[in-house]
């Protein structure tokens, strides 16, 4: 069980709304977890869904908590914190985490005070079902027990890793953060194709999820490599051959290179940005 501190998360979309309901459910206790947002509906959602603080003041959370966590978009983030800064002269008092992609903890320093402790997570939204994965970097203000309150607070709502070398969160965030979204992609790629011989999408769909869950399931309890894990499926002279085959020759470790170093390139795109 983590230690109890208040958190407020500045911004409440998708991602802090994972990051919520994942830790609610885990046991956080609700009275401790606050959320602003500038319009109401998400507000809303966690208010009734978990029976959190809300607010439409940025600065009313934050100065309830003693963590604040930036869940605004890169795109805004220098703003936001701008307003906090200008409102609130105890920050220095206060934990910062951030889970925006892209943004380096030099640039927080800029906006908020070179002063102010900050520790940046890259979660992902399976956080909602518990089984979320969030890489964790400190700067050198937050203390040991900051660092690990915050990994505290992510196993809640999965698995953690603790970083050091802050250039490898844009390598977490291109495969963990945005992985989510590569998996569902090629899952109703193959729902489609099971569609399309016939099946009915309520079938194809359960099909579909039930074995990237029971894949997932096995990798996680076996000793095996995935490739070798791969081959116990694979018989010889068989279908699944003839299927592996079609991947392969469409080269999908190269597709999944490219893919990752896309998305590594738009995080330090991002870090330049914004
Ligand atoms: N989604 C994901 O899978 C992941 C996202 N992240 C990071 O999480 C952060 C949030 O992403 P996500 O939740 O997906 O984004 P969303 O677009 O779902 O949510 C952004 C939220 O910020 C609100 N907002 C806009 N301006 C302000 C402001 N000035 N103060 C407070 N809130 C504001 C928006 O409110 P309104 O709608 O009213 O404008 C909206 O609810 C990003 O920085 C992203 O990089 C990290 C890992 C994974
Ligand atoms: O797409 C994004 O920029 C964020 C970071 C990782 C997942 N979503």
């Amino acid at each position: 069980m983590a230690q109890t501190r208040k958190i407020a998360f500045i911004g409440a979309g998708n991602m802090p709304q994972s990051i919520i309901g994942g830790m609610v459910q885990g046991g956080y206790p609700a009275d401790a977890i606050y959320a602003s947002n500038p319009s109401q509906p998400s507000l809303d959602i966690l208010k009734e869904k978990h029976g959190i603080h809300t607010s439409n003041d940025n600065i009313e959370v934050a100065k309830a908590a003693d963590v604040i966590v930036l869940s605004v978009k890169p795109q805004i983030m220098a703003d936001a914190c701008a307003y906090l800064r200008e409102n609130l002269p105890d920050l220095n008092q206060k934990l910062v985490v951030t889970i925006a992609a892209g943004i380096r903890i030099e640039k927080y320093h800029q906006y908020l005070g070179n002063d102010v402790s900050i520790i940046r997570v890259m979660p992902n939204t399976p956080s909602l079902v518990g089984e979320g994965f969030s890489g964790v970097v400190a700067d050198n203000n937050a203390s040991a027990d900051d660092k690990n309150f915050v990994l505290e607070v992510f196993n809640y709502v999965g698995k953690t890793i603790s970083i050091t070398d802050e250039d490898d969160i844009d390598v977490v965030g291109a495969v963990s953060g945005s992985g989510p979204a590569y998996f569902f992609e090629f899952m109703a790629s193959l729902q489609k194709a099971a569609e399309a011989h016939g099946l009915s999408s309520e079938d194809a769909r359960a099909m579909v999820q039930q074995t990237a869950l029971g894949a997932a399931a096995m990798a996680g309890k076996s000793e095996l490599t995935l490739e070798e894990l791969r081959k116990q499926v694979t018989s010889k002279g068989g279908s699944t051959a003839k299927g592996v085959e079609v991947y392969q020759e469409a080269n999908i470790d190269q597709i999944s290179e490219r893919a990752v170093n896309a998305a590594v390139a738009r995080n330090q795109e991002m870090a330049k940005l914004f």
